[in-house]
């Protein structure tokens, strides 16, 4: 696939649902080519933030820029990936289908549509189940059908919302991986939001943290790990078990000020 571009810039973003604030004065930015994780409490507004960079809300205050185009609407450049596979991919039309799907809107003939879709299916390690229906594939299978779908759409960034809170810990370091090598072979520009802070370490280039009531950003944090990861090596590695800690702390120190925290934090392996 063709090396895609992304830049984004966000500035003094805030929202509020009616009269609950839920954002405030909240800047941002992502360079190209940058992974980036963002981690908070439950309910800090991970999820609002994501769908103000994907136009899915008109926020009410503040200013998101992507390449250099302010964000009114859907913007072209973008797919997001979200938790819930189940419901995001159509079960009356193949793999193969639901990943071209997007394409259509870009104008795309069907014969390229097939074979984009395709290429973005091998490179998911999805070659064999491009004719079958997404309701013939396990959860994490049908995960990776999402992120093709993402892929094939070549967005100059990726957008990603919990990804991979609905499958089991096996599935779910396979698809941290699948995210890392995509990331580093395609150059993309990716924002993951997690609840893990393990996740959050272990993928990211960069770890924002989020406090909340209202939601604000607390502590970005650079992640001075080397860019070839891995489950074993790089969890037990002494920067990411100090930036865990410190990561941890912060979100926790976020909690403490604001209520009890709802963080999924596991054991270091
Ligand atoms: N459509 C909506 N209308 C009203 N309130 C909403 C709406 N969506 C979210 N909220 C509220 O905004 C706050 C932030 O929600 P959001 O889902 O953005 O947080 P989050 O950090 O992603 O949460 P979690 O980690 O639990 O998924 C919560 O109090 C939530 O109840």
């Amino acid at each position: 696939m063709d090396k895609v571009t992304g830049m984004l810039e966000i500035t003094g973003l805030g929202h509020a649902y009616g009269s609950h604030r839920v954002l405030q004065g909240m800047d941002l930015k992502v360079s190209q080519g940058e992974l980036v994780t963002i981690v908070g409490p439950s309910g800090c507004g991970k999820s609002t933030l994501l769908r103000c960079i994907a136009g899915l809300i008109r926020p009410s205050e503040g200013k998101v820029v992507l390449n250099g185009t302010p964000i009114d609407g859907v913007p072209d450049g973008l797919a997001v990936v979200f938790q819930d596979y189940s419901r995001s991919l159509l079960p009356w039309l193949t793999v193969r289908d639901n990943v071209a799907l997007p394409l259509r809107r870009r104008g795309t003939g069907k014969a390229e549509r097939r074979a984009q879709a395709v290429r973005a299916l091998a490179s998911v390690g999805l070659d064999d189940a491009a004719s079958k229906y997404p309701w013939q594939l396990s959860g994490g299978m049908q995960q990776r059908v999402s992120i093709a779908r993402a892929l094939a759409y070549r967005p100059s960034m990726l957008l990603m919302d919990e990804p991979f809170g609905s499958v089991d810990a096996q599935t779910r370091e396979d698809l941290e991986d699948l995210v890392l090598q995509v990331h580093r072979a395609e150059g993309m520009t990716i924002l993951l939001v997690t609840h893990d802070i393990d996740e959050s370490v272990y993928l990211g280039d960069r770890v924002v943290v989020l406090a909340r009531n209202p939601g604000r950003i607390r502590e970005e944090l650079p992640v001075s790990l080397p860019a070839a990861r891995d489950q074993i090596g790089t969890r037990a590695a002494p920067e990411f078990v100090r930036l865990r800690a410190e990561v941890g702390r912060l979100v926790r120190g976020g909690a403490a000020k604001d209520g009890p925290p709802t963080v999924h934090e596991k054991p270091v392996r």
